[in-house]
């Protein structure tokens, strides 16, 4: 049942929380048995993925290394500017590393196909979790190795992703309503 207050602006939820757990620890049990004795590097893309990176490594059962990245290409608004822009880099030596990039939502494409890109010129292998899809939203090519949930081509918020940089504190994911960005 919606009561709490940032709930009052929601038209529907898509994902629900028990979902979101529950599939964390389906693609936790599957990360666990693929990188097992790899020690992999989980690369966080701020800001959107840290909701869902803190709830997947719970359930990834071996030793491994967290990082971030922060790069933006939405700018506050519901549509992707083109253009990818890295703010802050990877602290972590990449060259002949395992890379877990984990991602809150794959839409365009052209985040992921950027950071996978410069990634594997610095000669990392490099795999994708994300918790969204977005098929019909894609511009470029690119295909998550592990995803969550398809999600229909409508803008999400909650669990990480943003709306004008609010949001990102719900513990589902859902559709505005309308009026919301009439303001
Ligand atoms: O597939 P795409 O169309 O590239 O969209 C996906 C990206 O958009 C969002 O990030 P955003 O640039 O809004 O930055 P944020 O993580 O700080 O919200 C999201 O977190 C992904 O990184
Ligand atoms: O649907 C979305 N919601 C929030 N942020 C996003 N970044 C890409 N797609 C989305």
């Amino acid at each position: 049942m919606l009561e709490k207050n940032l709930d009052k602006t929601i038209e529907k939820v898509l994902v629900s929380e028990k979902e979101i757990i529950e599939k964390s620890k389906e693609l936790g049990a599957i990360l666990t048995k693929e990188y097992e004795g790899k020690n992999p590097l989980v690369l966080g893309i701020l800001r959107g993925s840290v909701p869902f990176l803190a709830e997947l490594i719970k359930h990834i059962d071996c030793h491994l290394e967290t990082d971030f990245m922060t790069v933006s290409s939405y700018h506050g608004g519901t549509k992707s500017s083109g253009e990818v822009k890295l703010i802050l880099d990877v602290d972590t030596a990449v060259k002949d590393r395992e890379i877990l990039i984990v991602e809150d939502i794959i839409d365009t494409g052209r985040t992921l196909k950027y950071l996978k890109e410069l990634l594997e010129h610095r000669g990392a292998n490099v795999k994708i979790v994300t918790l969204l899809d977005k098929p019909e939203g894609r511009i470029v090519e690119i295909k998550p190795d592990y995803s969550g949930f398809t999600i229909p081509n409508e803008f999400v918020v909650g669990f990480g992703l943003d709306y004008d940089e609010n949001y990102r504190n719900l513990p589902y994911v859902g559709v505005l309503k309308p009026e919301v960005y009439k303001k």
